[in-house]
């Protein structure tokens, strides 16, 4: 089995009196795709905020590759290899496509972000651009302005966007979220691309349960802030635990 890329520790915030994340260990490894599931509230998002430093831990750690990421801010955790598809703030709307994706291309290749280069390096960054573009199948849209882009092409110009940044750590956050069902199989299987690229470790949050069972190599479930379960997807799901805390439920997870 290969070495844990991600790694919490204890894992643990408090607001106030209430422990939104309690003591979570878990580790994740490069090939696997890992579904955390769980009933609402049950702490889902704010573990990921935790891990990509949007929130700061009350306790216990966040290690990548065995480096303490638990003090640094998200950008820095960002340089450190992981990458969470909200994080892409840095969409310009009034730019296409192509532009915004060959910019986040030069961002990662430390060339920063101005739009004019020299002809030999932009064709290069440009080439690199067009590999993100086709394998987002986004190539039909490559002349739109991103901001006039249908939602569903925008989220799949966030895993373009993403995948410029080249992590190591992949975080969706329920990723088909609001897309209509023509839209939702093509991200699915951009996120499947992903998970057979054995060096990237994917987190994936997900109510769907068709989704979870397309995707998932293992399942955490999380109630109340607590690690209820971890393990194989039938395993887990089969569970009378999980069961018990999805009761009323029962057919989602069934
Ligand atoms: N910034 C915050 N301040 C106070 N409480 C918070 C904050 N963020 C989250 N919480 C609380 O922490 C708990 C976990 O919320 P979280 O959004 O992580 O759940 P979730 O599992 O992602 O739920 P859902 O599936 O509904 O998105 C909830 O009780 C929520 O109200």
């Amino acid at each position: 089995m290969s070495h844990p890329s991600l790694v919490t520790q204890d894992l643990t915030i408090r607001f106030g009196g209430h422990v939104a994340v309690n003591a979570v260990s878990c580790e994740f490894r490069p090939g696997e795709l890992t579904v955390i599931v769980g009933p609402n509230g049950a702490g889902k998002t704010t573990y990921f905020n935790l891990i990509s430093g949007q929130l700061p831990a009350s306790a216990g750690k966040v290690l990548k590759d065995g480096v303490d990421l638990t003090s640094m801010a998200p950008s820095a955790r960002a340089h450190h290899g992981i990458g969470r598809a909200f994080q892409l703030t840095n969409l310009f709307p009034q730019l296409t496509v192509l532009e915004n994706i060959r910019l986040a291309v030069q961002a990662k290749s430390g060339d920063g972000r101005r739009l004019f280069r020299p002809a030999a390096r932009m064709t290069e960054l440009t080439a690199k651009a067009e590999r993100y573009l086709e394998a987002t199948r986004l190539q039909d849209v490559s002349h739109v302005a991103a901001a006039t882009l249908p939602h569903g092409d925008q989220r799949k110009l966030e895993v373009a966007l993403l995948m410029a940044m080249e992590p190591d750590i992949y975080m969706f956050d329920e990723p088909t979220a609001g897309m209509s069902l023509d839209h939702a199989p093509d991200v699915l299987d951009l996120i499947a691309e992903i998970k057979h690229d054995q060096s990237k470790t994917v987190l994936l949050v997900e109510h769907k349960m068709d989704v979870v069972r397309a995707l998932a190599d293992r399942i955490i479930v999380l109630h109340n802030g607590e690690l209820l379960a971890d393990g194989p997807p039938d395993e887990v799901m089969s569970s009378q635990i999980v069961r018990d805390v999805y009761l009323g439920k029962s057919s989602e997870v069934a």
